[in-house]
C-alpha cells in the first residue's frame, strides 16, 4: 500500500508545545482573544482537573475551524459488540493462567474500530481506576469516521503493519516497535499503511501515564524524555459528514457531525498525542549476578494512590546483553501481588520456548504461579554462562495492581490455549541428600 512521508515532530515528554499549520493562527500572549485569527474557535482540552498541582497539570488550547461542540446528540452505537465494558461485565474473574494465539487477520473488511476486541479489564471506569486491554486486527483504513475515548488515554502497541494515526492535533506514523499515545477525548482516525495491521491497545482509566522516577539510576536512562515525539498541527477542511464514535463509560456511542473533526489549525499546551520508538529504550541490567525485577524495564507508569504500586505499568523486554554470572538468567518462577498481561511484538520471549507467538497474549493474575516453561528452564540451567545477547525480540507487559477480568469473548474464543498449564508440567523433582 501507500508509502508515507513521516511528518516533522515536536520532541520531549510532557513539554509545552506550540504549533500552527497556518501562519498567524496561534494567538499570541493570551489563550482566548475576543477575535481569534481567521474566525477560528478557541477550545481548552483539560486532561487534569483545572486545579491539579502545577507540575501535574495538563491542558492544551486548540484553535479550530468549527467548535467541537457542534454536533448532534450521540446515539448508542451497536456496530461493535466486542469493545468496551459490556464485553467484560459479562466476564468472570479467574485465577487461572491464560494464553491466547494471535488474532487472525480479518477476511471481511474491517477498520481499526471494527477490528478491536476487548480481552480484559480491571478497576472502574467511572471511578478513574484500572485499565482495559483491547487487541485489534484490521485490513482497511477508517474512512469518514473518527473515534475517541472519554474513558481514558489509549496506549497503542502495533505488532504488525504501520499505522498513520490522524489526530485532532496532527498526524503520527507509528510502526511496530513504536508506540502511540492518544489522550482521553482526542479524536483520531487510523489509516493503514500496509495491507493489514494488528496490535494491542491499553486504555488507561487512571492517572495519566508518565515516565517513572529514576532513583539511583540518575538523570538519564530507560525511556529518555527527548525521544518522545508529538505531532505538529495539521488540519482537514472538509464539509463531508464524518461518523464520530466515542467510548463513554464502557459503551459505544456515535454521532454524525457535518464536517471533519480534524479541523484544528493550531494548538499549544502540554497534553498531546505522542509516539515513542521502543528501540531507543536505554536498557539497564545486572552486570554481576541475579535477574533483576522487571521494573527496570518500565517505559511509562500510571501511579495509583499507593506509592510505588502502579495502576498500570507499561514494561518492555528489549534486546539486551545477558552477562550475569552463576545466575539463572531468564525470568524466575514467581507469584506477584501485581497482575500481568503480556504481549509479544516480535521474536521469542526468554521465559517461553514455545507457545507465545508474536501477536499472542498471556494473563498471569495476582498470585498465580508462573515463570519459565520447562524447556526454557532446562535450557537456562544447562547453559554455559558466557556473555550472550538476546536479539530480535520485543515482548511487553501491562502490569497492574488490580487483577484483570477476562471478557467472556476471551474465555470462549478458540484462540485461548486449552493446554497452557502443560508448559509447567514435567519439571524434574529435586533430589535431597
Ligand atoms: O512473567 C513474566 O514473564 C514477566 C516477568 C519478567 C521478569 O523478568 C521478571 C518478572 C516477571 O513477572
Ligand atoms: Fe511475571
Amino acid at each position: 500500500m501507500s508509502d508515507a512521508i513521516d511528518p516533522p515532530m515536536l520532541t520531549g515528554f510532557g513539554n509545552h508545545h506550540a504549533t500552527q499549520a497556518v501562519a498567524g493562527a496561534l494567538p499570541v500572549g493570551r489563550n482566548s482573544p475576543q477575535h481569534v485569527s481567521f474566525g477560528l474557535y478557541a477550545e481548552q482540552l483539560s486532561a487534569t482537573a483545572f486545579t491539579a498541582p502545577r507540575h501535574e497539570n495538563r491542558r492544551s488550547w486548540l484553535y479550530r475551524i468549527r467548535p467541537s461542540a457542534m454536533h448532534p446528540p450521540f446515539m448508542p452505537y451497536d456496530g461493535q459488540a466486542l469493545l468496551g465494558n459490556l464485553a467484560f461485565e459479562a466476564g468472570a474473574p479467574t485465577p487461572n493462567r491464560l494464553r491466547w494465539n494471535p488474532l487472525p487477520l480479518p477476511v471481511e473488511p474491517a477498520d481499526f474500530i471494527d477490528g478491536l476486541v476487548t480481552y480484559a479489564g480491571n478497576g472502574d471506569v467511572a471511578a478513574g481506576v484500572g485499565c482495559s486491554i483491547h487487541l485489534y486486527a484490521a485490513n482497511r483504513s477508517m474512512v469518514d469516521r473518527a473515534f475517541f475515548s472519554a474513558d481514558g488515554e489509549w496506549l497503542i502497541v502495533p505488532q504488525q503493519g504501520r499505522l498513520r494515526i490522524v489526530t485532532e492535533m496532527g498526524v503520527m506514523i507509528v510502526a511496530p516497535l513504536q508506540i502511540a499515545l492518544i489522550p482521553r477525548g482526542v479524536r483520531f482516525r487510523v489509516d493503514l499503511l500496509d495491507e493489514a495491521a494488528r496490535g494491542y491497545a491499553c486504555e488507561n482509566h487512571g492517572a495519566l501515564l508518565r515516565l517513572p522516577d529514576l532513583g539511583p539510576i540518575g538523570s538519564n536512562g530507560l525511556a529518555n524524555v527527548r525521544d518522545f515525539e508529538a505531532p505538529v498541527a495539521a488540519y482537514e477542511d472538509s464539509d463531508r459528514p464524518c461518523e464520530l464514535v466515542q467510548k463513554y463509560q464502557g459503551r459505544l456511542w456515535s454521532t454524525m457531525p457535518g464536517h471533519s473533526p480534524f479541523d484544528v489549525v493550531a494548538w499549544h499546551g502540554n497534553i498531546t498525542p505522542y509516539r515513542y520508538d521502543l528501540t531507543r529504550f536505554n536498557v539497564m541490567g545486572t552486570v554481576s549476578y541475579d535477574h533483576p525485577d522487571p521494573s527496570i524495564f518500565t517505559v511509562l507508569t500510571s501511579p495509583s494512590n499507593t506509592a510505588g504500586t502502579a495502576n498500570l505499568d507499561f514494561v518492555i523486554f528489549p534486546p539486551r546483553w545477558m552477562v550475569a554470572e552463576n545466575t539463572f538468567r531468564p525470568p524466575w518462577f514467581h507469584r506477584n501481588i501485581m497482575s500481568e498481561f503480556m504481549g509479544l511484538i516480535t521474536g521469542e520471549y526468554d521465559a517461553k520456548a514455545g507457545g507465545f507467538a508474536p501477536g499472542g497474549a498471556s494473563l498471569h493474575n495476582m498470585m498465580s504461579a508462573h515463570g519459565p516453561d520447562v524447556a526454557s528452564h532446562d535450557r537456562a540451567v544447562a547453559a554455559t554462562l558466557t556473555p550472550h545477547k538476546i536479539e530480535d525480540t520485543m515482548a511487553f507487559m501491562f502490569e497492574s495492581r488490580l487483577p484483570f477480568t477476562p471478557t467472556r469473548w476471551a474465555m470462549e474464543t478458540p484462540l485461548l490455549q486449552g493446554d497452557y498449564d502443560a508448559c509447567w508440567t514435567g519439571f524434574a523433582k529435586a533430589q535431597l541428600p
